[in-house]
């Protein structure tokens, strides 16, 4: 079911087109990824979602329903917001930022509280030590998942984020991109990502959107953004230098391993990719693993060979 529908929706300011006739179907409980390059309408598209900017042409519907005809207020609690540089109330404590929302909407203070530490428990903040923290006490890694989880106390729907892990260090930028997977999964939000960065796209995506001057150009999966790439630009975007480990970064260890094999001396998570894999097994300087499961039982064996092989063009 789709959970956001953008109908041939057109931005202009003046005389100048920012989104040009862009269409596209979001899928419940999916995360979308949008690219291009600086000044493509990626930030203006999203906005005209949540109507902090004003389509001028074209439909989007959010859960079946126009959001021409839905109040603001009643828009902004069911799609959450997150910028990048987190947008935190600095005179406001991680606490009163979190029930930020949950205040507006009148819910009493045992409900906002256990939200409240139910959010910082699952961004590993522990309530007791940060709810009453400002943000100018808190690291950018901090400050940027309290951010998150402000947009997420009151269960919205729908997530929006506008390059929410630009401003954070590589290591933390990873860390940040693997929670968001996880509370995903676990809340089923419906989330539509804006970035720069073609390998948080590929990590993060289910579906990537590639724009270019206000024009849609592809919307499909990381798969077939990579292999079937519909025009030079989408090409150019992801790059031909490490379209072998792009891809193996997109395909699981359990769909290619082969069966489990006795006496293998090292073990992998079967939750790893291709890639990660591969770097182990290079790091290790082993040519065979086991695949193990969260019990560390083997569920299956994978080689060096078959590993470069599944790393080939198709
Ligand atoms: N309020 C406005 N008035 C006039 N032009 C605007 C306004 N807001 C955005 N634009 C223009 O619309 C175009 C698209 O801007 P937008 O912020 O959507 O791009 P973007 O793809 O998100 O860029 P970036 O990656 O640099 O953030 C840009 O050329 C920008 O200058």
């Amino acid at each position: 079911m789709s959970m956001i529908d953008i109908r041939n929706v057109t931005k202009r300011y003046g005389e100048t087109t920012v989104v040009d006739n862009v269409s596209m179907s979001v899928e419940k409980g999916t995360i979308t990824v949008i690219v291009g390059t600086s000044g493509s309408g990626k930030s203006t598209l999203i906005r005209m979602i949540n109507r902090l900017v004003e389509k001028s042409e074209g439909e989007i519907l959010v859960d079946g329903r126009n959001v021409a005809d839905v109040p603001e207020t009643e828009l902004r609690r069911n799609i959450g917001y997150v910028i990048q540089g987190n947008g935190l109330f600095p005179h406001r404590t991680v606490a009163q930022n979190i029930a930020t929302v949950p205040q507006l909407l009148g819910w009493n203070k045992t409900r906002i509280k256990a939200r409240v530490d139910e959010l910082l428990g699952l961004f590993n903040l522990d309530p007791k030590a940060f709810s009453s923290k400002y943000p100018h006490q808190l690291s950018g890694g901090e400050q940027q998942r309290v951010g998150v989880a402000r947009a997420l106390a009151a269960e919205p729907e729908v997530l929006i984020m506008d390059e929410p892990f630009g401003a954070l260090d590589p290591v933390i930028r990873g860390k940040a991109q693997d929670d968001l997977l996880a509370i995903q999964k676990q809340f089923g939000t419906t989330v539509i990502l804006v970035t720069h960065d073609m390998d948080e796209a590929f990590h993060l995506a289910n579906r990537i959107a590639v724009m270019r001057g206000g024009k849609l150009l592809q919307y499909s999966t990381p798969e077939k953004i990579l292999t079937e790439p519909a025009h030079p630009f989408v090409q150019q975007l992801t790059g031909t230098t490490d379209r072998a480990l792009k891809r193996m970064s997109l395909l699981s260890l359990t769909s290619s391993m082969a069966p489990a094999k006795v006496g293998l001396g090292h073990g992998l998570p079967q939750s790893l990719s291709l890639r990660d894999a591969l770097a182990e097994m290079i790091w290790q300087g082993i040519d065979e693993a086991a695949v193990e499961d969260t019990a560390k039982e083997p569920v299956g064996s994978i080689s060096m060979s078959q590993l470069l092989e599944l790393g080939r063009k198709a």
